[in-house]
């Protein structure tokens, strides 16, 4: 520690030069560096104005006489000349930027690894523009210098003038990428990084831990600051340079641990770093593959071709005569009229299968008095399905909707090639048919959260579900949504079973993915609440709120797979014939399905409901506060459109498909687009040739009510080939999660559950407990290989 410097000649002295520096000598002889890097650059930069009366004075040094107008005389002068005139000439500047860095480094007790960097960069920065000002700008030699003159005259005997302006050329590209670590994308994130925590490190005084990556750093300093020339003083030369050269060599600056506690500061700068580090991973991640993209194991996938649906006639738009709008007009005002009731205004709005008739009465005409005119007013036009609609929320009149003679089929080809669906950017688009302003009706199936449909029978609910289906076949691609198809009339959904390995899922048992037995449903409903809390966890692990934000931060890489994280798909459950399954299984289903109605929409479950039966034991109260949305089709009664609807209406309807939507309070007329069998048939014949999942979506094994763990009768032989390992896992981690078999032996969900499961019954672990990990019920490895041996004696 105390020895001395391995200085350059000058004889070990006691005072002189040591280069050990103390704290104090740091920041005195940091100064003097920095004054003399001040002073040489003005002395520099009035050479360039002086130097010619400067000129004689070259050879006056000594004369006391003599004064030179250079900023520091003739010292200025003299060095100017020097460095600059025989020098490098106007790059020379530099030097004093150098100088002043190594002042700056020694005054602020900086750390050092940098300045060597800085140093040789500067100095090959100097030569190049020396010899580039010289080859430039030749008739000026105070502009390269002698230096870039002479070696510019002497590359160029050998070269020509191509060469050197190529050599140059060469120079400014590996300075450019070397020293600016220059590439075009680059370019601006480093620059905003960089310039942020210089200044904080020259801000604080303080030598920031300076990594591999902090060279860059360095070479902002060298950026920033250099443009002025030096004069490299021997001392300058010979001290600085060995110093800087090794760090870590004690005898080059002394480390005054005081000191040096007084430029530690900013833990929180600390803080921030770690904060980026793990945004960066996913924020490299991304740069490096991308965000993640779900639909790339079917990365071919085609989606369905308008041509596969028919226009059934209607290509053509509404057909309703002006004759037949004049003679409902006049049957209106003339009805109205009979029972006194003065119309103001009338307007008439033609839907494809009713025209909505709005008049607006004269002032004083109760409301209720024409509502009550309903079957009057459908007596005299002499049509079915009149709906009069007593005030039209929001518009201040009133609404008389009759029937058009020749209703127009919507077809289901028109409302999918419609822009407002085509662009729809939503998560679950359905395109349900046409207004009676003839507008196409998109929702979000993912808003509504759940879905009721009743009506009739023949009324067009099969229709309307297709239609349902078909929508999101349109537009959303395998990877991202899952039907569970329920259909106990056998008949209605069995087309879909062509695209059971691209959408469908799945029990993990069961043969079929479309679910006719109403057995089978009680355990795909309590799958798919088991599906539901495990999506939960996944939610709560991830600190999201829904799906949405979780498969957003899936796909940006911040969800890690190895802990059991995945893109989550979209899973919408529909069931056909509600009643019938109610009927028959009673609180079996009602119980999952409310549960499901009640948590499943933040986590991307979502139910459509269709029954005939719309009566009250059907449809329970449960149910209903559940399904906020619900579609009437035509009913028989007014009874049964205020069960579906709480209103109403339904019954007024035409039937073909003529239905009512309501979200809350407003309900929408509307006409439902029609998709035929054989329309049906070919979309899912088109996306059934293509390339598939290897299987359905499968869901998580639901194994019954009474199964306390013994009830399970597993076959040894039917065990999975990880059967032991994963014991292993288990008892080792004495730890009874399906996530951690996952995570250990690499294997999917489905797999490592019905490891589970088999472990289970084996009687190694307990039984299901919720949220919670199941208990553990051998202690050790010795344990398990007992039980397991004797298992197979
Ligand atoms: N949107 C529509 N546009 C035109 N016609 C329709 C529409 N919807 C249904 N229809 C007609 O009504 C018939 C019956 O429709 P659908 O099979 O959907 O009734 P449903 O309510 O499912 O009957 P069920 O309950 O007995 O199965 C269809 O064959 C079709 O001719």
């Amino acid at each position: 520690m105390a020895k001395k410097v391995k200085k350059p000649k000058s004889t070990p002295n006691k005072k002189g030069f040591s280069l050990k520096l103390s704290q104090q000598n740091k920041i005195i002889f940091g100064g003097l560096l920095m004054l003399l890097s001040i002073a040489l650059f003005f002395s520099f930069v009035s050479f360039y104005f002086t130097w010619q009366e400067d000129q004689s004075l070259l050879t006056e040094f000594a004369n006391r006489n003599e004064q030179a107008r250079n900023l520091l005389n003739k010292f200025g002068a003299n060095v100017s000349h020097f460095v600059l005139y025989k020098g490098f000439g106007v790059s020379s500047i530099i030097f004093t930027f150098l100088l002043f860095i190594t002042g700056l480094y020694l005054f602020l007790s900086m750390q050092k690894q940098g300045l060597l960097r800085k140093w040789i960069w500067g100095l090959v920065f100097i030569i190049w523009f020396s010899v580039a000002l010289g080859f430039f700008a030749s008739g000026q030699p105070l502009l390269g210098g002698m230096v870039g003159y002479e070696m510019n005259d002497f590359l160029q005997d050998y070269g020509g003038k191509v060469g050197v302006f190529l050599l140059l050329l060469f120079g400014l590209i590996v300075i450019l990428v070397r020293l600016f670590q220059f590439s075009p994308d680059k370019a601006v994130a480093y620059l905003n990084d960089k310039g942020k925590s210089l200044a904080s490190e020259f801000k604080n005084g303080k030598s920031a831990k300076v990594d591999d990556g902090d060279r860059e750093n360095d070479i902002l300093y060298t950026k920033e600051k250099e443009e002025t020339p030096v004069v490299i003083d021997t001392y300058t030369h010979k001290k600085d340079i060995p110093v800087l050269a090794k760090e870590d060599d004690e005898e080059e600056f002394e480390v005054k641990v005081g000191a040096e506690e007084d430029t530690i500061a900013m833990e929180v700068e600390k803080i921030k770093e770690e904060k980026e580090e793990s945004d960066n991973i996913s924020d490299k991640l991304v740069e490096d593959f991308g965000e993640f993209d779900p639909t790339l194991e079917l990365g071919n996938f085609k989606f369905p071709p308008l041509d596969l649906l028919d226009q059934h006639g209607a290509s053509g738009g509404i057909t309703i005569n002006q004759e037949e709008l004049e003679e409902n007009k006049n049957k209106i005002v003339e009805t109205l009229k009979n029972y006194k009731i003065g119309i103001a205004q009338i307007k008439a709005t033609i839907g494809p299968t009713v025209t909505l008739y709005e008049i607006v009465p004269d002032a004083g005409v109760r409301i209720s008095k024409i509502k009550n005119l309903e079957d009057d007013i459908a007596l005299s036009l002499a049509a079915l399905g009149i709906r009069i609609i007593a005030p039209i929320p929001g518009k201040g009149t009133i609404g008389i909707e009759v029937p058009n003679k020749n209703a127009t089929i919507v077809s289901m080809r028109s409302v999918i090639a419609s822009s407002k669906f085509q662009k729809a950017e939503m998560q679950l688009p359905i395109a349900f048919g046409k207004t009676i302003s003839n507008e196409t009706f998109v929702v979000d199936l993912a808003k509504m959260p759940h879905l009721l449909m009743a009506g009739a029978t023949g009324q067009g609910k099969s229709v309307g579900l297709n239609a349902v289906l078909t929508s999101l076949l349109y537009k959303k691609h395998p990877a991202e949504v899952k039907f569970v198809l329920i259909d106990p009339k056998k008949v209605e959904l069995t087309l879909f079973n062509k695209i059971e390995r691209h959408y469908l899922a799945k029990l993990p048992d069961s043969e079929e993915a479309i679910i006719t037995d109403n057995n089978k449903v009680i355990n795909t409903l309590n799958s798919l609440c088991i599906e539901m809390d495990n999506r939960y966890e996944l939610l709560k692990v991830a600190m999201v709120r829904n799906i949405k934000e979780y498969n957003a931060k899936f796909k940006a890489r911040k969800l890690n797979p190895n802990d059991g994280h995945m893109f989550l798909p979209y899973i919408v459950l529909v069931i056909d014939e509600f009643a019938d399954l109610i009927m028959t299984a009673g609180k079996e289903v009602e119980t999952p399905i409310a549960r499901l109605a009640q948590l499943a929409r933040a986590i991307g479950i979502h139910l459509i409901i269709a029954t005939q039966r719309p009566s009250v034991n059907v449809i329970t109260g449960i149910i209903k506060a559940n399904f906020p949305a619900r579609i009437a089709f035509r009913v028989t009664s007014k009874i049964d459109s205020r069960t579906i609807l709480d209103t109403q209406g339904a019954d007024q309807l035409i039937g073909r498909g003529d239905m009512l939507f309501t979200q809350g309070n407003d309900v929408t007329r509307i006409q439902c687009a029609f998709v035929d069998t054989p329309e049906v048939a070919k979309i899912t014949e088109f996306i059934g040739s293509q390339r598939a999942y290897p299987d359905a979506h499968l869901l998580p094994e639901y194994l019954g009510n009474d199964d306390s763990g013994t009830s399970i009768d597993y076959n040894i032989s039917d065990r999975d080939a990880m059967f032991r390992e994963a014991a292993e896992v288990i008892v080792i981690a004495q730890q009874g999660s399906a996530s951690l078999i996952q995570r250990k032996l690499k294997l999917g969900y489905n797999r490592a559950g019905r490891i589970i499961d088999q472990l289970e019954a084996a009687g190694i672990v307990g039984p299901f407990e919720g949220s919670k990990a199941r208990q553990v019920l051998v202690p050790d490895i010795y344990a398990l290989d007992q039980l397991l041996s004797n298992e197979s004696a």
